[in-house]
């Protein structure tokens, strides 16, 4: 039993009081935890749009301690049955309806739609066309291609758009604002201040006039060189509505865009160390921008 989570009997799923062999079925909300490169979901198969999530739910359902434990829910639903995606059904089936943990919604998330794709997959309920799986999301429509250990998805252009700061504790570090559908904030450390030393339990203080629906702030440094692409860099991030996670696909492809425009590069690949371990962020000759990077299934239960 979760204490911490409450949800109405509408949202429950009634799988019988009993099973075959007379043993009593838990009564629930069903779930399947996920994550990429540790930035961890709980996700909610909803595939008829008859769950009523709210913020209190979705934040009891991320607590780690009362609940499952996540960064964010990824609600799974037919674009035809969702409001914000309905316009969306002929492009692609699924919406991503993506909340971070304190119950706040966002526009994109980049290691969710890679775990919203392996959900997809292995559940049998989508097969990839020979362009790919196209997802809907509140930042428009990404196509998965399934690789063999990783999952790749073209993303939104990221666009830089200002310069502004982040001050984390006694420290001011000059950034670009970029825009990969939802906000970023990329500093990049200078003066021999190492990654590792920063307190990102707190939410570093931005510009509200920049960003005025608050912003995820990537603090990045330069890696060593790495075989096969273009640059390597190592990034700690600070997620609106999250905290300190493990990972963000979308401020890796911030943070990888920044990093090849530094270079003077125009295309080219970046690989974003975080500390869950590894994307890569690629510009391609077609002018389309992706990431890359494992997406994993770890439990399948019932909240009671
Ligand atoms: N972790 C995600 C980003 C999730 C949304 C973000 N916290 C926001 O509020 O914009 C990713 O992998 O991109």
């Amino acid at each position: 039993m979760m204490g911490g989570v409450r949800f109405t009997k509408g949202q429950r799923v009634t799988e019988g009081q009993r099973a075959t062999d007379g043993s009593r079925v838990t009564e629930g909300l069903r779930f399947t935890k996920g994550h990429g490169t540790g930035n961890d979901f709980v996700i909610l198969p909803d595939p008829d749009g008859e769950l009523t999530l709210t913020p209190e739910l979705v934040a009891s359902l991320c607590d780690r301690r009362r609940g499952i434990g996540g960064d964010g829910v990824l609600r799974v639903v037919r674009s035809a049955k969702h409001p914000e995606a309905a316009g969306s059904a002929g492009q692609a089936e699924w919406f991503m309806d993506y909340w971070n943990s304190d119950g706040s919604i966002a526009e994109m998330c980049g290691n969710g739609v890679r775990v919203f794709v392996r959900y997809l997959l292995e559940n049998e309920l989508a097969t990839p066309g020979p362009a790919g799986l196209p997802v809907a999301t509140r930042a428009g429509i990404m196509v998965a291609v399934v690789g063999a250990e990783t999952i790749r998805v073209r993303m939104t252009t990221p666009r830089a758009y200002a310069g502004s700061t982040a001050t984390v504790g006694p420290l001011t570090v000059p950034g670009v604002a970029v825009d990969c559908g939802n906000p970023h904030l990329v500093c990049g450390l200078h003066d021999g201040v190492a990654l590792g030393s920063l307190d990102l339990t707190r939410e570093p203080l931005v510009d509200p006039a920049v960003f005025p629906h608050g912003v995820n702030v990537e603090f990045v440094e330069p890696g060593e060189p790495v075989d096969g692409v273009d640059g390597h860099v190592l990034m700690r991030v600070h997620e609106r509505g999250s905290g300190e996670t493990l990972s963000c696909g979308t401020g890796a492809l911030a943070v990888g865009a920044v990093a090849l425009r530094d270079r003077g590069l125009e295309t080219g690949s970046i690989a974003v160390d975080v500390p869950g371990g590894r994307l890569i962020v690629t510009a391609d000759e077609a002018g389309d921008w992706w990431l890359e990077g494992p997406a994993v299934l770890v439990a399948t239960g019932t909240v009671s």
